[in-house]
């Protein structure tokens, strides 16, 4: 595949390394600094963009694709605000856009666990649920992406839960998030249940983006020859 990377950061330079692993090309790499490149690309020449920029150059850059018929995978976080305005847009130019919070396979599994335990953690009332987060100090955006659909799926299934606050909670019927900020760190992210007498934990940390890229780089193989808007539960059946 012939692929153009909208954002070339931290994640843009690992997923160069993982596309060209696969046998890709990375035709162009887009950046604040060199944006008008945007301009001479012939669309007829690309596969797929993935897009991991910032939380305010998302909505152009999907934007720009969707104009443009290019397939485009988006991985970045704290702009899901204008999701469904974006997801309006593909379906009206027959375009195709996949979007995760997270593409490592190991959070996909983490995030069917959380469903699975919050579930079942329903008509376990002594159980205070909390979660906390932990990333890099360059990280724009707080809670995580991958925080917030955590809080999605334990708020959908837990009667108790009505929302989130970005603080530890005063009101019980909504969820605590803790976000965390240390230097280096790839994305940590724990789930806690705790009674009285004990505490349930799960937690999931990443060692690296490789993870995150290797699923961001098989999205936009997957994505190819489709037209719509597709998730990690689509090109993963479950
Ligand atoms: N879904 C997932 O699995 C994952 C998602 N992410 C998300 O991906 C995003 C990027 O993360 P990361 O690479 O660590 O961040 P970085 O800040 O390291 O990189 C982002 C890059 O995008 C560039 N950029 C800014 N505006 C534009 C634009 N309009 N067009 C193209 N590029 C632009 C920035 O340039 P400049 O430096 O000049 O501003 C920067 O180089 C974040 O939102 C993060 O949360 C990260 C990891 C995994
Ligand atoms: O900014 C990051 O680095 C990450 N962002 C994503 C998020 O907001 O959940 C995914 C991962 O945790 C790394």
């Amino acid at each position: 595949m012939n692929i153009i990377l909208l954002g070339y950061g931290k994640m843009g330079k690992v997923l160069e390394r993982v596309a060209i692993s696969r046998g890709h090309t990375i035709s162009h790499k887009i950046d604040l600094n060199n944006l008008h490149e945007l301009a001479g690309i012939d669309p007829a020449t690309v596969d797929a963009a993935i897009e991991f920029s910032s939380p305010e150059s998302a909505v152009s850059n999907l934007t720009y694709c969707f104009e443009h018929h290019i397939p485009v995978v988006c991985g970045t976080t704290g702009w899901l605000h204008r999701k469904q305005e974006m997801e309006r847009l593909c379906m009206q130019k027959s375009g195709a856009f996949f979007y995760a919070s997270n593409y490592s396979l190991g959070v996909n599994i983490f995030f069917h666990l959380n469903r699975v335990l919050s579930n079942l953690m329903n008509r376990y009332t002594d159980y205070e649920v909390s979660m906390e987060e932990i990333h890099h100090t360059e990280k724009k955006d707080a809670p995580s992406g991958t925080a917030l659909s955590l809080a999605k799926d334990i708020i959908d299934s837990m009667d108790r839960k009505q929302g989130w606050v970005n603080e530890h909670a005063t009101e019980p019927s909504l969820l605590s998030i803790i976000s965390l900020r240390e230097a280096g760190v790839p994305g940590t992210h724990t789930i806690r249940y705790e009674s009285k007498e004990d505490t349930i934990e799960i937690k999931h940390t990443a060692h690296s983006r490789e993870g995150f890229a290797l699923g961001a780089v098989v999205a936009a193989e997957w994505i190819q020859g489709k037209q719509g808007v597709f998730n990690m539960q689509d090109m993963m059946k479950f």
